[in-house]
């Protein structure tokens, strides 16, 4: 499965990849992959701990090339355009770049230098329409009354907020979201998954691809996932058509049982 399905709009697409693999040294991360994301879709990448989300997310991010097969990302090939032109369009969050964070720096200024597409070592005066951007960020994901405070005194949940705000302070055209919910409790993560809720249905938010383990954390209005394991698309498509417990049970090797509560997913084994 993970044909590439033709879209409506060439113009709308943000990611092509056809025949991807990445290859180190004797190991396939990820092989055979095709995969197309519009700009109006939502996209959960779910898969067991080193099934490869976290390299297709970084090809998606402009931070790793591919060893075979082509990327192709916001109407630009990879490897034919500077990913310097290329990254400011594309926020990512992944627990690597928090850990690059200076736990001196201070939050408002972690969301604005995303503007400068560094983190930790941009002193440069910045504009006022930028700190105006980043109080709203800050403010949509309920943590404005933290600009002030430094990154390292932040508790997870919170920095990962300051992450996402960061991520957006580009105004990308692609939003990607590497495990925005590990290591929250559940009151953190509730509030993460309707934060993102709000901003998936958004129409006006630029295209998103969230990377879990976890089924419980994909936000309502996320519309196609792909299921991912050994590196290789077990299968991708419309949430409501991919997301089965025969599926998951693949994906994860394991008899699971999916059940659905309104627009949520809860998972166990059978
Ligand atoms: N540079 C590398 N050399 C060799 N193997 C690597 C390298 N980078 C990653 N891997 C391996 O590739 C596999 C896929 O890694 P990746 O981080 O993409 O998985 P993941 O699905 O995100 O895992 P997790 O859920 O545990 O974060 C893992 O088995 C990992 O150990």
């Amino acid at each position: 499965m993970g044909a590439v399905s033709e879209p409506n709009n060439l113009d709308d697409l943000v990611v092509r990849l056809s025949g991807v693999g990445v290859r180190r040294g004797r190991s396939d991360l990820l092989a055979g992959v095709d995969w197309t994301v519009e700009l109006d879709e939502r996209w959960v990448v779910l898969g067991p701990n080193g099934a490869g989300k976290t390299t297709l997310l970084r090809l998606a991010a402009a931070e790793l090339y591919p060893t075979v097969g082509t990327v192709d990302l916001l109407g630009e090939r990879m490897g034919k355009v500077s990913i310097f032109d290329l990254r400011p369009r594309i926020g990512f969050t992944s627990a690597a770049l928090a850990a690059r964070v200076p736990g001196d720096e201070l939050v408002r200024d972690v969301v604005v230098s995303a503007g400068y597409a560094v983190v930790g070592r941009w002193r440069e005066a910045y504009d006022r329409l930028d700190t105006d951007r980043a109080m709203e960020l800050l403010g949509a994901l309920g943590i404005a009354h933290l600009a002030e405070r430094t990154f390292g005194t932040l508790s997870e949940g919170e920095r990962k907020r300051a992450l996402i705000a960061r991520a957006l302070m580009t105004d990308p055209e692609m939003l990607l979201l590497d495990e925005p919910a590990a290591g929250l409790d559940l009151g953190g993560r509730e509030d993460l998954v309707a934060r993102l809720s709000t901003l998936a249905l958004d129409p006006d938010a630029p295209a998103m691809v969230l990377v879990t383990h976890h089924v419980e954390e994909i936000p309502p209005g996320f519309t196609h996932a792909l299921l991912v394991r050994e590196g290789r698309v077990v299968v991708s498509g419309l949430l409501d058509d991919v997301l089965t417990a025969e599926n998951l049970s693949k994906t994860f090797d394991q008899d699971l049982v999916l059940e659905r509560s309104g627009d949520r997913f809860f998972a166990r084994r059978r």
